[in-house]
């Protein structure tokens, strides 16, 4: 199947036809000397809809991606590689973020984004609390949509600010109500809200490091993505 891989920069489009798949061609990233431009990667998925791929190096936001791993919940690594999937809408406005938290001399952390939706159920069948894993027959997750990411705040070089607590931590310590935290937990949290906020996002009131882009929606999604 004819594949696409489409460069864009803020008004300017590049279209590069090429016979690759997905999986191989959204590893090519090509650098325009233009400082203002935004640059990112997209890709068709098996039903030809548009993915844009976060490039962790290219556009200077850090990876954490849980699920790629086994230092998680599961315990187990569910994702083939660590690769962030968003639909283009999210994925502008998550750069848009990394813009306002660098003016701040601060970056981003992802531990998660497009989550496909078969592995919604493979949580959620553990956690059994729809406060921190939404429930597939329940209409699923905005992470399925490609509408979400799990993200926290680091200092210049990639270390983590502090947050009052661990990505997942499924208690109460991780809701936005809870105040029983260092001050400087308190700030950070509020801090990060800021930042996604002005760049187009909505917090989760039960998870810190959640935040959803509401403003389009798309359906759930399957697709998974191959790695080199
Ligand atoms: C599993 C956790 N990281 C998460 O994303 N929870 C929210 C509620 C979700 O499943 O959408
Ligand atoms: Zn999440």
């Amino acid at each position: 199947m004819l594949k696409s891989i489409m460069i864009i920069s803020a008004g300017v489009s590049l279209l590069i036809s090429c016979s690759t798949s997905p999986e191989s061609s959204a590893t090519d990233s090509l650098m325009l000397n233009e400082p203002d431009s935004i640059f990112v990667n997209q890709i068709l998925d098996f039903n030809d809809r548009l993915w844009t791929e976060i490039i962790f190096k290219n556009d200077g936001i850090f990876e954490s991606m849980a699920y790629a791993d086994s230092s998680n919940f599961i315990g187990q690594r569910i994702y083939p590689c660590a690769r962030c999937f968003l639909r283009p809408e999210a994925a502008k406005a998550l750069l848009k973020a990394n813009s306002i938290a660098k003016t701040k001399g601060l970056g981003l952390l992802l531990f998660d984004c497009y989550r496909p939706a078969v592995y919604q159920q493979k949580m959620f069948d553990i956690v059994e609390d729809p406060r921190y894993v939404a429930e597939p027959k329940k209409g699923g997750s905005m992470h399925n949509k490609g509408l979400a990411v799990d993200i926290a705040l680091t200092d210049s070089l990639g270390n983590i600010l502090d947050f009052g607590g661990n990505f997942d931590d499924f208690s109460e310590r991780s809701h936005h109500s809870f105040k029983n935290l260092d001050s400087l937990a308190i700030y950070n949290r509020i801090l990060l809200k800021g930042i996604m906020a002005e760049a187009g996002f909505t917090f989760y009131p039960f998870e810190w490091w959640h935040y959803s882009y509401t403003h389009v929606d798309y359906d759930l999604d399957d697709y998974v993505w191959g790695c080199n």
